[in-house]
């Protein structure tokens, strides 16, 4: 039902966007944590984050991060356990980051930068030096 002009209450529901499911990998190995350097081209250019991507729709978590791995460095992931998912709102987004502890596969090749400009391999108190994305510190505080 539409609001009468005179009414300073509007009845109608407010739509509001789902945030944007995304997974992300915080892939271990012999102590360290691997994070990436976003492209220049994408949205927060140059900053450091944990691997991963979107989920398609009608795609299971667990699925696309191993999916999105694949693609973006080129080796295959072990989920260890799933962290838990939560809200972070960019104001231009809101997402929900989904993040998971994995290992490299055995016989997995090892990480190669398909789409970053770079990757690093850090202890994770280390992490807290590096220009992360906003949503990603919360991934840092339940790894240290
Ligand atoms: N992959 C990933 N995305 C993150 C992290 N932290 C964070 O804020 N994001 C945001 O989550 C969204 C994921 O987008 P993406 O560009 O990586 O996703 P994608 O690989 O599916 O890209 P595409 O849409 O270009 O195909 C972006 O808005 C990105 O800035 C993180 O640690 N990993």
């Amino acid at each position: 039902m539409p609001c009468r002009p005179d009414s300073s209450v509007c009845a109608q529901p407010v739509a509001t966007a789902q945030p944007v499911p995304v997974v992300c990998a915080v892939i271990e190995q012999a102590g360290r944590v691997l994070i990436a350097q976003r492209p220049l081209t994408k949205l927060l250019p140059l900053k450091w984050e944990f691997p991963g991507g979107k989920v398609e729709p009608g795609e299971d978590p667990a699925a696309a991060i191993i999916r999105e791995i694949r693609e973006e460095l080129g080796c295959t992931v072990v989920i260890s356990r799933a962290l838990t998912p939560f809200i972070h709102d960019y104001k231009t987004v809101v997402i929900q980051m989904i993040p998971f502890v994995c290992t490299l596969a055995p016989g997995s090749h090892p990480p190669h930068p398909h789409e970053h400009v770079a990757i690093a391999w850090l202890p994770p108190v280390e992490l807290r030096a590096y220009d992360l994305a906003a949503a990603d510190w919360p991934v840092v505080a339940a790894l240290t």
